[in-house]
This record gives C-alpha cells, sequence and structure tokens, in this order.
C-alpha cells in the first residue's frame, strides 16, 4: 500500500532518517514510535504529502507521490493531525463534510450519496447523534472522532494519524485505538498512528514502525519486542517488560 524506498529526509546538515526501504501493508494497524524530536511527525508529513523535501521514493498504491495531483492525492491518502476544528458555528457534520472536497465539485456542493456518506462516517465513528451538535462545544475525546470521521469521509485506502490519542483519558485512548483497527481489519484500511504510548502501541497495533535515527524499523509487534528494539530505545523498567505481548 505504501511503500519507501530508499527514503531519507532531514533538516539541514541533520538526517533523521537515512537511506530507508520498507512498506507499509493495507488492512494493517501500525504504530509509529520512537523517542521525542526522532522525526516521526517529519516522516508522517511527507507519507502524508506535506513535505516534499525528502531523498528517495514515496509510493502510495503504486503511484509515485511526486506526481500525484492534490486531488488524487486526497483521495489515497487521509490525514489527521492534533489540530482541533472548533469554528464557532459549524456543526460535526460541516466538518465531516469538508472530507467530501476531492469529490464535489468546485462550489463543493453536496450530492444525496456525498451526504449519506457523511452520516455513515459519522456512524462509524458512533457520532451520529452529535451531527448537527456545534464542534465548539465537543470535548476533546469527541472531537477527535468527528476528525477521524472526517478522515472516513474523504474515503481514501490510506489514513495517517498524528498522536491521535493525546489529550484522551486511558479507555477513550483504547476505545479511540480500537476504532482504528476495525479500520484497518474490517474495511482494508492501511492505518499509521504516531504515539508514545508504547503500551497501546504494543498492545494494540499489529505493527510497529520504530524511529531509530537514522534508521527506521518496521517489524510485527512480536518481532520489533523480541529483536531487543524496544528495550533498547525506551530502556523500559521490569514491571513494564513483564506486561509486554511475547
Ligand atoms: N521545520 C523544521 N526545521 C528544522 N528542524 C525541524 C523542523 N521541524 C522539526 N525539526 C526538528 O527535527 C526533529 C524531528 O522533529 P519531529 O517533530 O519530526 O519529531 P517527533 O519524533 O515527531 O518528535 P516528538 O515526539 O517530540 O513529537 C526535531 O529535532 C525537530 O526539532
Amino acid at each position: 500500500m505504501i511503500k519507501l524506498t530508499d527514503f531519507s529526509i532531514g533538516y539541514g546538515d541533520r538526517m533523521l532518517i537515512e537511506g530507508v526501504s520498507t512498506s507499509i501493508p493495507a488492512s494493517c494497524l501500525t504504530a509509529l514510535i520512537g523517542r521525542n524530536g526522532a522525526g516521526k511527525s517529519t516522516l508522517l508529513r511527507a507519507i502524508g504529502g506535506l513535505n516534499p523535501r525528502y531523498n528517495g521514493r514515496i509510493e502510495i498504491d503504486g503511484h509515485d507521490l511526486r506526481t500525484l495531483q492534490p486531488r488524487d492525492m486526497a483521495r489515497m491518502i487521509a490525514f489527521v493531525t492534533t489540530e482541533r476544528v472548533r469554528v464557532a458555528g459549524l456543526t460535526c457534520s460541516d466538518v465531516v463534510a469538508f472530507g467530501r472536497a476531492p469529490y464535489t465539485g468546485w462550489s463543493g456542493r453536496l450530492s444525496e450519496s456525498d451526504r449519506t456518506v457523511v452520516a455513515d462516517s459519522l456512524s462509524a465513528v458512533g457520532m451520529e447523534q452529535y451531527a448537527l451538535r456545534r464542534m465548539d462545544r465537543m470535548s476533546d475525546g469527541e472531537c477527535q472522532r468527528v476528525m477521524i470521521a472526517r478522515a472516513l469521509a474523504q474515503d481514501t485506502p490510506a489514513i495517517l494519524l498524528d498522536e491521535p490519542t493525546s489529550f484522551l483519558d486511558l479507555p477513550n485512548r483504547f476505545e479511540l485505538c480500537s476504532l482504528l483497527a476495525s479500520l484497518a481489519h474490517d474495511r482494508g484500511k492501511c492505518v499509521i498512528f504516531s504515539t508514545h504510548e508504547l503500551d497501546i502501541a504494543l498492545h494494540m497495533a499489529d505493527s510497529i514502525m520504530l524511529v531509530d535515527s537514522p534508521a527506521l524499523f518496521n517489524l510485527p509487534v512480536k518481532n520489533m519486542i523480541s529483536e531487543g528494539h524496544i528495550d533498547r530505545i525506551f530502556h523500559l523498567p521490569e514491571w513494564m517488560k513483564a506486561g509486554m505481548p511475547v
């Protein structure tokens, strides 16, 4: 689904990731982890088409990212950032409807089928009853669900999320990750989310991408643990190691 070939990225003389080739498949929930400043957001933004200053090649479903037109790109990848859309007066439904922009004409007018997609997307994240509620009156957890509904409405094979669980309490973190897992497993999407929550990454994801600058490891969770990468990078205390999946 997403393929990096001889991929390098950095700022100035500082390489964050260098000479990496790897693939991230569809139907897979991948957690992107690494220490602070390792380059997680930089990598995610590059894959999402928001940072073209990389070397090598990024392919989405066989298309070179550099050759995709913005509208085609928006039909391939949805990006959920930590920013919240809280424009006064906008309803949740309005915000989710933005996700249909790659499919509507210049007027942005929604067809009947666009409206159905918006309603279905809100329903998929359990927010159908919030459709007409104002975004500026949503809690962080509710807001995050609406932003994911917007990504769903974009109807892309890949969804990238930059730290989607920050600001959420523990039950909501696990609930949100369960939702992401079901999008991957039941809808066949390629879902990549960056996180600092190691327990969530290790217990909820199928695969882990670990930025160990300038290397990038991309392995199933169990291999990532058994090969010692987690221990080496995060220096886990014994009590936490005991709770890791084996
Ligand atoms: N526009 C920029 N120009 C120069 N350096 C940058 C720029 N953006 C980020 N950096 C630096 O690149 C490094 C990686 O940043 P990035 O935000 O990708 O890391 P991260 O792994 O997401 O970090 P965190 O876990 O702290 O959110 C950091 O040292 C950061 O200071």
